[in-house]
């Protein structure tokens, strides 16, 4: 059976967002959430990313991250996956009680059911590629094997 997940406010699957309230340490600084991290790095090495880390919410991340009044990083396309992989792997491998909530669900698949994204989530029809429930998944394995 698949679960699905969406809100971070949904228990006990909201922590699988990237919006969840888990923080974590990444290139030597603290990051609220996952979602900061990952909308910072399309910008990494302005002071844009900074500004980015430093707001209260990860709605507000997200709202700065897909502003487009500033360019990209060339690479951005090539790296995105990776950036995920690295940001949500380290959320959890911080933090013990959402590892557990991860490992606990065996080998079901993990969608993210976020109907306007075709990439990270399943979007609206579940033809979408599922790249953050594809990503959550390899990091479960990986923590899995320890
Ligand atoms: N909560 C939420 N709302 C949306 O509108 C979304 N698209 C998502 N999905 C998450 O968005 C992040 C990536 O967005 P961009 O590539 O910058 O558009 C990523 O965390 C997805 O899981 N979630």
């Amino acid at each position: 059976m698949a679960i699905y997940f969406y809100s971070s406010r949904e228990k006990p699957y909201g922590c699988f967002s990237n919006f969840s309230a888990h923080g974590l340490t990444l290139d030597g600084v603290w990051w609220p959430t996952s979602e900061h991290y990952f909308q910072a790095q399309k910008f990494v090495g302005t002071p844009h990313a900074d500004q980015i880390r430093q707001v209260k919410l990860p709605k507000d991340a997200a709202r700065l991250g897909r502003q487009r009044t500033r360019p990209l990083r060339p690479d951005w396309e090539a790296v995105k996956d990776d950036v995920m992989r690295q940001a949500v792997l380290c959320k959890f491998e911080t933090h013990a009680d959402i590892q557990d909530i991860l490992l606990s669900t065996g080998n079901q698949d993990l969608v993210e059911n976020a109907p306007g994204d075709y990439y990270w989530g399943c979007g609206q029809n579940g033809t979408g590629k599922n790249m953050l429930g594809k990503i959550l998944m390899e990091v479960r394995e990986r923590l899995r094997a320890g």
